[in-house]
């Protein structure tokens, strides 16, 4: 894997499209422009430019990868559209469907939806992406070493499946933040000091997903691991677990999240 890649135009350069491009420059980046108006410049391995129109005329990317906000896009893709005879576009936008991108773009625009979540900044990303009509072999390919680079990629044959995974995995990491946020202040609570409380629930967060990430098991298996019979981890699990605790609360909120990358869509 030490082969270049092609050149790629990466339209917004922020969170996540700042996390892909890191993940790009440690597998080789070829000739890379980035276009985003507020960006902090420079950035190494690549041209940051302000405005498209500044894109050189002859410049013919493989890949042009959309990743600004789902609500930028009517006023961002159009200018792009010029890319489409020769390059996929690769747009990680929550919500916006191959059809809404094609709008703008030209209806014969070969269009890869794509899904990332921030651990792609450690390279422990997990993404799905789909592939609109028209996307051929190669270009599904260029995607997927794009989509790579950052963690692992999983391919759906149905798009209406990237709503859900924008829900879960795409925000996922929210949540799982919010639990180490949650831990710090309750052991607050119970007199801890700050520091420690910090140091313990990151570690905590963080180690267990080491766990997870290592092991065969199931997370129940793990979970049971850690629950012994008649101890404490039972009485904290019987508050947690009750149906209308976590059960009720993630179901519903896994359900919002992706209520509201449906309502994105248009
Ligand atoms: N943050 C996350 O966890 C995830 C975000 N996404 C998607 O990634 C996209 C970007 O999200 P973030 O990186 O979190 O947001 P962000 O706000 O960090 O990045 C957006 C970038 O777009 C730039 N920008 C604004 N207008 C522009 C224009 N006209 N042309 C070029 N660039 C422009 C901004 O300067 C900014 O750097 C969104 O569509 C979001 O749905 C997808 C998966 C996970
Ligand atoms: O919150 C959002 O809309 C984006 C998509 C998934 C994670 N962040």
């Amino acid at each position: 894997m030490t082969e270049t890649l092609p050149p790629l135009l990466l339209i917004g350069c922020g969170k996540m499209g700042g996390a892909m491009l890191t993940g790009w420059r440690e597998r080789g980046l070829g000739e890379t422009i980035v276009v985003d108006p507020f960006a902090n410049g420079p950035i190494p391995r690549a041209t940051l430019l302000r405005d498209p129109a500044e894109i050189p005329r002859d410049f013919a990317p493989a890949a042009v990868i959309l990743a600004t906000k789902p609500q930028e896009a009517p006023a961002t893709l159009p200018a792009y559209a010029r890319f489409a005879g020769g390059a996929v576009f690769v747009s990680i936008m929550a919500g916006k469907t191959v059809g809404f991108m094609q709008g703008l773009l030209g209806a014969g625009a070969a269009v890869v939806r794509a899904m990332p979540n921030t651990p792609a900044a450690v390279r422990q990303g997990f993404t799905v992406a789909f592939a609109g009509p028209g996307v051929t072999a190669a270009q599904r390919s260029l995607a997927d070493t794009l989509l790579a680079a950052t963690g692992e990629v999983d391919w759906v044959e149905q798009e209406g499946l990237l709503d859900p995974v924008t829900a879960v995995s795409g925000g996922g990491p929210a949540y799982v933040f919010l639990l180490a946020e949650l831990l710090e202040a309750a052991a607050v609570e119970q007199g801890i000091p700050p520091d420690l409380a910090r140091r313990m629930s990151r570690a905590t967060v963080a180690g267990s997903g080491a766990l997870l990430a290592a092991s065969a098991e199931d997370a129940a298996q793990l979970r049971k691991n850690v629950t012994s019979p008649k101890g404490t981890t039972e009485r904290a699990l019987a508050v947690l677990m009750a149906e209308s605790a976590w059960p009720q609360a993630i179901s519903q909120a896994i359900a919002a999240a992706t209520a509201r990358s449906r309502e994105l869509a248009g």
